[in-house]
Formats: C-alpha cells, structure tokens, sequence
C-alpha cells in the first residue's frame, strides 16, 4: 500500500515533497523516491529505506524544481530491490516519470504486448513500470511536440481500457505538466488540494488527506473514479472522466488498517469509520458474549486504539493501555518476510504486567490477518498473568488473497484460510474470539459517506472487483509472491547488479 505525492508549486518542492513522504511513511517502509523538474531536467533519488534515511542532505541540494513526485514503497508486485523503489523514468516521449500506488492485475500480458506492439522492453518486475510504459506509449501517440490536455485524457482514456486493477497514480511530463488519476473502481485512495502563494496556486496530490494537512494545503477534493487532473505547467488545472462505468468500490482496508485515522478518504473519516466498527464490535460482544466475564478492554497499538476505547465504552468497561509500543519500529505487517515480522512483535510491543495479573481481559485488534500478532499477544497476556484472554478482531476472517496492492498473496499463509474461529481461536490460543461480520464492518463504514455502497472486500469475501481473477490467477500469484518464494528471490539478487545500483556515498 504505497503513499504517493504530486506538487506543481510555484517554489521549489523538495522540502514540502519529503514532509507529505513522511507523514504517508505508514503506507510503505521500504523504499523511498523522490524526482523533481528543473529545467527540462529529471532529478531523481530513490532507494530502499525510511525517507530519513533515504534523503540526505546532499540529495535534497539536489532535487531542484518547482514540479516533483514522490513514492514510499511497501512492495506488492516485482520484487523489493532499490530497482523497483519508485518513482520510475522513462525518456520518451519527452521524459516521464511515475509513482503508483495499487497493483495491476494484468502486468503481465501488458508487458508482453508492450514488447510486441511498442518494442517497449521493461526491465524490471514491476507493474509501476509497466503502467508507465503503457502511459508513455499512448502519450506518444499524438505524434507531436506539444500536447493539449485533451491529449492527455484521451491518452489516460486509452490507459483506463487497457490497464487492470487497482492504481491510483501521480505521473509528470517534461514541458507539459502533472497528471494524477485513479482506476475506474477508485480501490485506491487520491486527493487532491491547493496552496496560494504570492506568485500563484500551487496544488498537490497526496494518497491521503493528512499530508495535504502536514503541508499546508487545503483539500479541494477527492479524484474520483476513473477521473484524469491534469495541472499543466502554467498552472491551469484541468479535469475529466475517463473510463467508462466508473463508480466507486474502495477498498475497505484503508479503513481497516491503512489509512491512518486523521485522514478523509472519500468522504469518509478513518477516523469515525474506526469508532463506528468498535460499536458494531462492541454490540457483538454484548450480545454475544454475555455469559462471559470481562474486566478489562485492551488494544493491540496501533491501529487497534480508537477501535477498542469505542468499544470500552459500549460495554462499559474500562479501557488500559497494557501494552507499550516501542515508538521505533514501524509497522510489522508491511514488513517483508514471515521472519523479520515475527520477531518484530516482541521488539515492539511489551505488556504492563499490572493491567494483565489476574484479569479477565479482552484484546482487540483491528485485523487478523497471518495471526502473527495475535498469537505473540495472547502469550504475552498470558505471561503478564492474565486469567483469561479473550480476542476480538474489527475486520471478519481474512480468507482469501488480495491482488490490488496490499501483500496478502497466498491463501495458505492466512490464519483464516478454510479455518473457522474454533479453529482459529485455537491457534492464537485465547479463550475466546469473536470476529466482527462483514455487513457490519461495511455499514461502519458506508456511514460515515452512505453515497458509498459498495466497496473492494475481496479478502472477506473472495469477490474480485475487477472481474478477471479466477484460481489459475491466484495460484499463478501464490507460486510467484508467497514467503518461501520472495525470500529465495531476494537471496538471488542480492549478489547480482541492476539497471539502478545507487552506492551509498551517492
Ligand atoms: O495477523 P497479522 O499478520 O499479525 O496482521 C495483523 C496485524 O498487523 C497490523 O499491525 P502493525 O504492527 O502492522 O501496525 P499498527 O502499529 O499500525 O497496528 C494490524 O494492525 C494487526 O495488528
Ligand atoms: N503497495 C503498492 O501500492 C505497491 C505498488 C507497486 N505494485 C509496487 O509493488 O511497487
Ligand atoms: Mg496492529
């Protein structure tokens, strides 16, 4: 789930660029990037790493321009060499370049044909950098100097019929301007905002709303579905539909998981939407659970928090803070590799023994997904001396692989898969667990923007909102993506030399 940033500013860019980066650091972990445009020149910095540590001081001198894009990458397709950090580069026509947050469902066939059609060679495992290359060849097509923002749309357009997926996408031409625009589904999240400065507006794309916040520009609005913006260089701001049945179906776990909460997706408060689930949950429990005695709500930080304080308050129970999250590890889940992510639990989270020694206490956390959390936590309560532990999850059983841009690519890695809750129940070893249903979570959410009715649920539900996965594919992705295959990939290319092999003293 990368977070992506666009700025056509009438100043340089470079500083605001990497503050909308670090406040969407939640998003990806991995990699970082940043290009900007200064004249009729790309400057480009991207490697693997937080973006402190990417962006040195020596880069940041040289990022020049008041035009740029940058990317955080939590790698989803291809694989997580500084290659495929983002943004990607292509020099003709007029020199483009990309950052891309989702993930295409047909890389692959796009690739090939992008060979045999454009003779277009794309070197890496991305699908960021085929999009771009598709992008660049329909940009080419007009065969001329100077395209109009029709050009652009109808390009876009083209995209729009060929691409499939979900992607959400900030692309800059040389000469011409800044396009952000987002697949017909709108699975991923953009927005869009401005700044007006003494010599003019500038405006800025963001994946969420808080950067816009962090950096000083109001919020204009959401790119819809399917929509192309088009801010050329003179600073005009430009805007139309591009695809055909656009109509929106995001995905459900920005709000579960991703976003953070000070954000509004689509109208939509994650925020909110985070305390509607825990009333939802918290009415579960209440009805469910009735027989059983619970002293005590306690969230699994982060993201569990707002989650488990709402539910604390329906069931009228207090809410303790029992365990300390070490500010300075990151997000497990996005982590790479079943290993780091495992020891990283207890790295980062450790408990109060007092709010655990002889208490019935009742965990929540927003998502189960390979239950590598919940089954440390559970232990830990257990050791801190709790008398029973009890387990609730604000997202129902994560089933089934998901293919638009968060890592969950192999059914047999999800602790739900063909399991039901005694079973799971078991493995994390609580004494209880209940799991908010699906109808719920979506009218938790659907709520707060009752405009939205549908949404991207495919890893509750196994519905694919684009129509074209069936089991070949995801058996397909499973070999490709799941943790044995990753880690013996990234063991190969370690000791190999790519395309963009930045040392460190660059
Ligand atoms: O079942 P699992 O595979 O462990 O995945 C689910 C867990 O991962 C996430 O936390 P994470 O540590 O990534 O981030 P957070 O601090 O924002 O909660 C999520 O909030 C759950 O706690
Ligand atoms: N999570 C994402 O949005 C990743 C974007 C792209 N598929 C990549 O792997 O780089
Ligand atoms: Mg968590």
């Amino acid at each position: 789930m990368c977070g992506i940033v666009g700025i056509v500013g009438t100043t340089p860019v470079n500083q605001t660029l990497y503050d909308g980066l670090t406040v969407l650091q939640h998003r990806g972990q991995d990699a970082a990037g940043i290009i900007t445009i200064d004249n009729n020149t790309f400057s480009l910095r991207k490697d693997n790493g937080l973006v402190k540590d990417v962006f040195h001081t020596r880069h940041m001198k040289r990022l020049q321009g008041d035009m740029g894009i940058g990317h955080v990458r939590y790698p989803t397709a291809g694989s997580s060499s500084s290659a495929e950090a983002q943004p990607f580069y292509v020099n003709s026509p007029f020199g483009i370049a990309l950052a891309h947050n989702g993930n295409l469902t047909n890389a692959e066939a796009l690739k090939e044909d992008l060979f045999k059609t454009a003779k277009r060679h794309v070197n890496t495992t991305s699908d960021s950098e085929v999009l771009l290359n598709i992008l660049a060849h329909e940009l080419a097509k007009p065969n001329k100097l100077e395209l109009s923002p029709e050009d652009v749309f109808t390009a876009v357009t083209t995209v729009n019929c060929k691409v499939v997926g979900g992607y959400a996408s900030i692309a800059m031409i040389i000469g011409h301007g800044m396009i952000a625009f987002r697949d017909a589904n709108g699975i991923r999240p953009l927005v869009f905002g401005k700044r007006e400065t003494e010599q003019g507006i500038e405006y800025m794309f963001a994946s969420e709303s808080v950067a816009l916040d962090a950096c000083g520009f109001s919020f204009i609005r959401d790119v819809a579905p399917g929509e192309a913006i088009f801010v050329s260089n003179d600073g005009q701001l430009h805007s139309q539909q591009c695809a055909n049945n656009a109509a929106y179906s995001p995905c459900i776990f920005e709000f579960v998981y991703f976003a953070r909460p000070d954000s509004t997706i689509d109208k939509i408060s994650v925020y909110a939407a985070r305390v509607n689930m825990g009333t939802k949950l918290g009415e579960k429990v209440k009805r469910e659970w009735a027989d059983k005695e619970i002293d005590v709500v306690i969230p699994i930080p982060e993201t569990s928090c707002d989650i488990a304080l709402e539910m604390a308050n329906v069931l009228e129970l207090p809410y303790r803070q029992g365990f300390v999250k070490n500010r300075y590890i990151g997000r497990t889940f996005i982590m790479p590799g079943q290993e780091m992510r495992k020891k990283s639990v207890r790295r980062k989270l450790n408990a109060i023994a007092q709010e655990f020694k002889g208490k019935n206490v009742l965990l929540v956390d927003d998502s189960i997904v390979r239950g590598t959390t919940s089954a440390q936590i559970v232990e830990m309560a257990r050791e801190a001396g709790a008398k029973n532990v009890y387990f609730a999850s604000a997202a129902p059983e994560i089933r089934f692989p998901n293919v638009y841009g968060v890592d969950m690519p192999s059914a047999q890695e999800l602790i739900a898969h063909g399991r039901e809750v005694e079973d799971i129940n078991a493995s994390i070893g609580a004494d209880g667990l209940i799991y908010q249903s699906l109808p719920d979570l979506i009218s938790a959410v659907s709520k707060e923007n009752p405009e939205i009715t549908n949404f991207e649920t495919s890893v509750f539900d196994g519905n694919y909102v684009t129509g074209d996965i069936d089991q070949a594919y995801l058996n397909r992705i499973d070999a490709l993506r799941n943790d044995a295959a990753k880690s013996d990939r990234a063991s190969a290319m370690s000791s190999g030399l790519e395309l963009h092999n930045q040392d460190a003293s660059e």
